[in-house]
């Protein structure tokens, strides 16, 4: 049914299912034949390595978001891969988060459809039976930052640029429910209702310190400490590890499962009011302005 709904999409954004699918073969050759999402398949090894390629920030458009969605539904049906490494095909930007232009100017039809879309990768990431470990190699604000919490274990880059949070109130917005539940499970509840309503950028000490990552190394070292993590997770029997994940993270998917309409309601009458429509919009100014 998702997968449906994100070709509909692909087909609407004139991506050719045909080459798109390619992107997520196994033979171990890079394929990239997907524009957004690169994937490096390592067969022997049961890994896959998903890298993002939406320049210039990795913002999750529509058409982004539907890529992923479908890439890691195809690695999810394939039972060569059982651990999936994310990270960034542009080092110093691992997402910007969401694609602030979707948001902005556009009629309820769209917001609809990329909150749908959004969710869904959400839910993709979060209930995965593959072990998922983000390789963190740049800035992850916001939904770059839902994702890495959404994955099974964070490694991030050790650099001051590189701060990850969930910043929604400095755009004059409100991380919904389901964003705030996935930081609760990963920092608890007093750090989180710190964290959300400073909308806290922290950089890797502090996110260390925090629990927003699992691991701060060189950033050389990025994707071969997610290698050994995955190598270490996957010696783990599947069916103990995944029946232990479900157990852990289900009830937060399921109450978004659950009012998942009323959540884009909410979204698309909260995003189409006139005020955060001019927050976003002076926002964006803002981002224009810091580089003249
Ligand atoms: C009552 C309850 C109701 C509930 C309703 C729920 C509503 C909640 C809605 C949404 C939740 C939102 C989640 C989000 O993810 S919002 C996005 C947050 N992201 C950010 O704040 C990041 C902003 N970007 C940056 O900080 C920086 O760009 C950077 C650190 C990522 C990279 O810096 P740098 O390398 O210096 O690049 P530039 O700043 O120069 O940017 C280049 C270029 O890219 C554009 N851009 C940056 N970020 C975004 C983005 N998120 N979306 C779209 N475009 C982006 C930037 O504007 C520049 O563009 P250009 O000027 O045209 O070149």
């Amino acid at each position: 049914m998702a997968l449906v709904a994100a070709r509909g999409t692909l087909l609407r954004a004139g991506v050719r299912l045909g080459t798109e699918a390619a992107a997520c073969g196994r033979n171990g050759t890079r394929r990239s034949a997907s524009h957004r999402v690169l994937v490096e398949p390592d067969a022997a090894a049961g890994i896959a390595t998903i890298k993002f390629k939406n320049p210039p920030v990795n913002s999750l458009t529509l058409e982004f978001l539907t890529e992923l969605i479908i890439c890691l539904e195809k690695l999810e049906n394939d039972k060569t891969f059982r651990g999936v490494i994310l990270t960034s095909n542009s080092p110093g930007i691992f997402s910007a988060g969401l694609d602030l232009r979707e948001m902005c100017g556009k009629n309820p039809a769209h917001y609809a459809e990329y909150w749908r879309a959004v969710q869904e990768l959400w839910l993709k990431l979060y209930v995965s039976n593959m072990i998922l470990v983000a390789a963190i190699n740049g800035a992850s604000p916001a939904g770059g930052c839902l994702m890495s919490l959404s994955c099974d274990y964070r490694v991030l880059a050790d650099n001051p640029r590189y701060k990850v949070g969930l910043n929604e109130t400095l755009l004059g917005i409100v991380a919904p429910f389901w964003f705030r539940d996935t930081l609760v499970n990963t920092i608890g509840h007093r750090a989180s209702e710190r964290a959300l309503q400073l909308g806290l950028l922290f950089p890797p000490a502090e996110a260390l310190q925090v629990g927003m990552v699992d691991q701060v190394v060189p950033e050389d070292q990025v994707h071969s400490t997610a290698l050994s993590v995955i190598t270490q997770w996957l010696a783990i029997p599947d069916h103990a590890r995944q029946l232990t994940k479900s157990m852990m993270r289900k009830a937060t998917t399921d109450n978004l499962i659950k009012q998942r309409e009323a959540d884009i309601q909410n979204f698309v009458s909260f995003i189409s009011r006139d005020s955060i429509q001019k927050s976003l919009q002076m926002y964006i100014e803002k981002l224009k302005q810091k580089k003249s």
